[in-house]
């Protein structure tokens, strides 16, 4: 896990969002995002699909603005004026499919007054040095991904907005990011990263879950950890769905894990739960970053734990 902001002293605010809205005609996507990054700490803002997740990104980066609420960087600039110091990629925004990966690369760099040549270092650690030279029309989704990446993070300001980076990326490269991240947010960089993926809680300082256009749970990781119910594993054959409340158990690979509604009790369930020999079908099990996406994505606070 990344080594925690949370004991560094106060630093500059560089995001304060308050009770932002954001309708669409009769449709309220975000209902009131209350939300703030301090200096060099990098928040990742999960959810399920249509959450609400770009949007916001979009109000925060200044190229929509919220139907109510306010959104204030670097303690105190709205959006639009704080453009100049933070560097945004958007899901498929970034590159001109005509130009080369370079042509791309290079026409940000002398674009940006911040614009580095650290894209050199950027798409070698990416591995995807050899294709700088074809065009970004013809890449595959991932490579594609990587050149907007290196495209970002070329451009040297404080504070980067990363939407769903590591989708479509292979394990290797997502941990090689998780690297690239991490150095820089040891330089004092700050990051605003959406994900989907459980892995990418590994670097977070700070996990904000967003579901329904609101931020339904907002944490350091090992805090967010804390507050989960037990986690029950199943063992075998999946056991009578009546004594398994439906939505709670999750199937990865061969295994199905999830949790139980908070009034039950799980030593109860252990023990009533065992196939002909004796031996128990459900364990609980120490939670992993997974089970905490799938609890606070799916369950909480439906289970009336808020
Ligand atoms: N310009 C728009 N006009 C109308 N509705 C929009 C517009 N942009 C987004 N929405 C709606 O806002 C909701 C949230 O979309 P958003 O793209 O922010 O979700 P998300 O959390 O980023 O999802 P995903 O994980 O799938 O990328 C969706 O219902 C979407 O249809």
């Amino acid at each position: 896990m990344a080594q925690s902001v949370r004991e560094t002293t106060a630093s500059t605010s560089i995001v304060d969002a308050s009770n932002v809205t954001k309708r669409f005609g009769s449709h309220e996507v975000l209902t009131g995002i209350d939300l703030s990054i301090a200096e060099g700490e990098i928040l990742l803002l999960m959810g399920p699909n249509g959450a609400g997740k770009s949007v916001f990104l979009s109000c925060l980066s200044g190229s929509a603005h919220p139907s109510s609420g306010e959104i204030r960087l670097f303690d105190g600039l709205p959006p639009v004026d704080a453009q100049s110091s933070m560097s945004v990629m958007f899901q498929g925004a970034m590159a001109d499919p005509e130009l080369t990966g370079e042509e791309n690369l290079r026409f940000y760099e002398d674009l940006h007054p911040n614009g580095t040549n650290r894209w050199r270092d950027l798409v070698e650690r990416l591995e995807i040095g050899d294709e700088i030279d074809r065009l970004v029309g013809e890449y595959s989704g991932g490579m594609r991904r990587k050149i907007e990446i290196a495209i970002t993070l070329t451009i040297d300001v404080p504070f980067y907005v990363l939407d769903e980076p590591t989708v479509e990326l292979d394990l290797a490269t997502i941990r090689e990011l998780h690297d690239i991240l991490l150095e820089l947010r040891a330089d004092g960089k700050t990051f605003l990263v959406t994900s989907h993926a459980p892995l990418d809680a590994q670097i977070a300082d700070r996990i904000a879950f967003l579901r329904d256009g609101d931020i339904i749970a907002n944490g350091y990781p090992d805090d967010l950890f804390e507050r989960l119910p037990p986690v029950l594993r199943v063992r075998g054959a999946v056991p009578s769905e009546n004594l398994l409340v439906g939505n709670r158990l999750f199937r990865r690979g061969d295994e199905i894990r999830g949790f139980l509604p908070a009034d039950v009790d799980v030593k109860r369930v252990e023990l009533a739960l065992r196939d002909r020999s004796g031996t128990p079908l459900v364990d609980t099990d120490e939670p992993s970053y997974t089970d905490l996406f799938n609890y606070y994505t799916y369950i909480h606070p439906l289970d009336g734990s808020e």
